[in-house]
């Protein structure tokens, strides 16, 4: 080969490889346009995400963006890096697609398999195969479902918000974290509502449950970590060489928790019920102990993180909006509640403004902002009446997404999306299950019962002592940073909480709880109580701090 030949060999092999280099990747690109749904063009390296990649708005703010920019469409397609991803915006669809076909979206996107990795595989958000999961949902659903349930569990969390009121009125002088303190409080609940165990992790949390319960929850275990990355690398080889996720020791310890819980008699825990619900069961079907722990394991790897969530931000709303908060607290003085230092859940339960405040919480801030359901049976999305969309067909792994955040802060369905206002739940015109749908669609969530009753008992806790109030580190509005799957506030929640006053006179018994600083002064007899009982309130603000000195020691 002479010099010219080579120069041009040289030049073919440089433009083919190029040529090729350019063709894988940007070959995502022309997936929307063959099938015909709106997008917007992709970086080549980054897709859609300049503005998240720049820091100007978090993934979930930039989908808001794409919902608003394509809303006369069903669908929309969004590029995260070079992976497409069909996001489905209409209501309608939504339910159509999700609800009577939910049979060929059982999965929920995860790569585990129950015969390889039992422990986590057989816990339902995270069971692959279409089969299992709704065997595992069938037995699973009457037992959390069960109406009864969370009423069990209510002396687990009333011992936990005695611990939780305890710890706050001995740092009443402070402005206070509410994430971190309610990261503990939620750890005590669920610890027994799920295992049965009594954690009072505000005096001590160097019990090993606690460490491998927050492992779970957050996947903060380093050897996980190193773990997870190599799922989602090679997951035929880490599946073929049967590696677990959950260290085998732990999962040893959990089994004995979860022993313990079940054959305790007179327990109130998820253990006993489950234990008690699978000895009902046909033989053939029955689970043995370590696919029952791995469902009281479910309430931290599903429920912990969210529920925490949700109280941070209601507790932060209820000190951002002092109208709110009053009319929370007249509701429960009208009930009688204020008189009860722990009022049982049956008298809270169906507290109608309670549950607004509740539902406007997951309305505005929804702990899952995003649904993500796998294909496992295939399925065509039906073309459009007027010709604007073909029909799509999906095939097994295929994946939809939905954006509860976006879909709640759509203002055709949520004038002013931006407003804490918790009368949308309450009158004639509530949010169709269409529009609002924080625990999902279909099957949905099973644990929302028992995240309704931590949520409501915490509050009225709460509410019923104190008041609460934005301090000088409160962030508003609030900001949110980048995380994988949950809502994570930049500045965290911070909080004032004032004690509320004590009555004296004994009228409204002997734990009334009145928020003098309220009072309106008339006349100068009036005057002269109201400061009698501010002596009162102070008397009662400084034996806090004293017992708080006192505790310190
Ligand atoms: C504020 C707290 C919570 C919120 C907002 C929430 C929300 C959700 C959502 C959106 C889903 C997905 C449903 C779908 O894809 O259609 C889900 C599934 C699930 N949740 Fe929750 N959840 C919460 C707490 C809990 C708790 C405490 C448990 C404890 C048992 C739990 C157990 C589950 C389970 C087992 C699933 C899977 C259901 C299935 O695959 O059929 N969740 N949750």
């Amino acid at each position: 080969m002479n010099q010219e030949d080579l120069y041009w060999f040289t030049f073919i092999l440089v433009m083919l490889l190029g040529f090729f280099t350019h063709k894988l990747l940007t070959r995502h690109r022309s997936y929307f346009r063959m099938l015909r749904v709106p997008f917007e063009k992709p970086h080549f390296l980054y897709g859609n995400l300049d503005d998240v990649l720049s820091g100007k708005l978090t993934t979930m703010e930039k989908i808001e963006q794409y919902y608003r920019k394509f809303a006369s469409h069903g669908l929309f397609g969004f590029f995260n890096y070079m992976t497409p991803a069909l996001y489905v915006r209409d209501p309608a669809l939504i339910r159509q697609l999700l609800q009577p076909n939910m049979g060929h979206f059982e999965s929920h996107g995860y790569f585990l398999d129950e015969q390889k990795d039992r422990f986590l595989g057989s816990q339902l958000h995270l069971a692959k195969g279409a089969e299992n999961a709704s065997k595992l949902a069938s037995f699973l659903s009457p037992v959390f479902r069960n109406p009864k349930a969370p009423g069990t569990m209510d002396k687990t969390t009333q011992s936990c918000c005695k611990a939780l009121i305890d710890f706050i009125t001995s740092r009443l002088e402070l402005e206070l974290e509410l994430k971190a303190i309610f990261l503990k409080h939620t750890l005590n609940i669920f610890a027994g509502m799920a295992f049965g165990r009594e954690l009072n992790t505000f005096e001590d949390d160097t019990d090993r449950f606690c460490a491998i319960a927050t492992g779970m929850a957050y996947g903060t275990n380093p050897v996980q970590v190193v773990k997870t990355m190599a799922f989602y690398l090679v997951p035929g080889l880490m599946r073929s060489a049967g590696v677990q996720f959950t260290d085998r020791q732990e999962i040893d310890y959990l089994v004995q928790q979860y022993q313990q819980a079940a054959s305790a008699a007179g327990g109130h825990s998820m253990a006993r019920l489950l234990s008690r619900a699978n000895e009902q069961q046909n033989a053939s079907h029955r689970l043995g102990d370590e696919q029952l722990t791995a469902q009281c394991a479910t309430f931290f790897t599903k429920g912990f993180e969210p529920t925490l969530n949700l109280l941070s931000f209601a507790a932060y709303e209820l000190a951002q909006n002092e109208d709110v908060q009053r009319k929370l607290y007249e509701e429960l003085s009208h009930g009688g509640i204020t008189n009860n230092p722990s009022p049982p859940y049956d008298s809270i339960r169906s507290l109608p403004y309670l549950e607004a405040v509740v539902l406007e919480t997951l309305r505005k801030w929804p702990p899952h902002p995003l649904l993500v359901r796998e294909c496992t049976k295939p399925f065509t999305i039906p073309a459009t009446e007027n010709g604007d969309r073909a029909s799509i067909p999906l095939k097994a792994g295929d994946k939809l997404y939905v954006s509860v955040w976006a879909l709640h802060r759509n203002e055709d369905y949520y004038p002013q999306p931006e407003r804490f206002d918790p009368n949308r739940f309450t009158g004639k015109d509530v949010p169709n299950s269409d529009t609002f749908i924080p625990f999902g669609i279909g099957r949905g969530c099973l644990g929302q019962e028992f995240v309704k009753l931590v949520v409501k008992i915490t509050l009225v806790a709460l509410v019923q002592r104190f008041t609460l109030k934005p301090g000088e580190r409160t962030a508003e509005p609030l900001k949110l940073i980048e995380s994988a799957s949950s809502l994570e506030a930049r500045d965290g929640f911070w909080i004032r909480l004032e004690p509320r006053i004590p009555q004296r006179d004994g009228v409204a018994g002997a734990m009334g709880w009145l928020d003098l600083v309220r009072v309106p002064p008339v006349g100068p007899e009036e005057q002269d109580a109201i400061e009698d009982r501010f002596d009162v309130r102070n008397t009662v603000v400084a034996s806090l701090r004293k017992n708080s000195i006192t505790r310190k020691r």
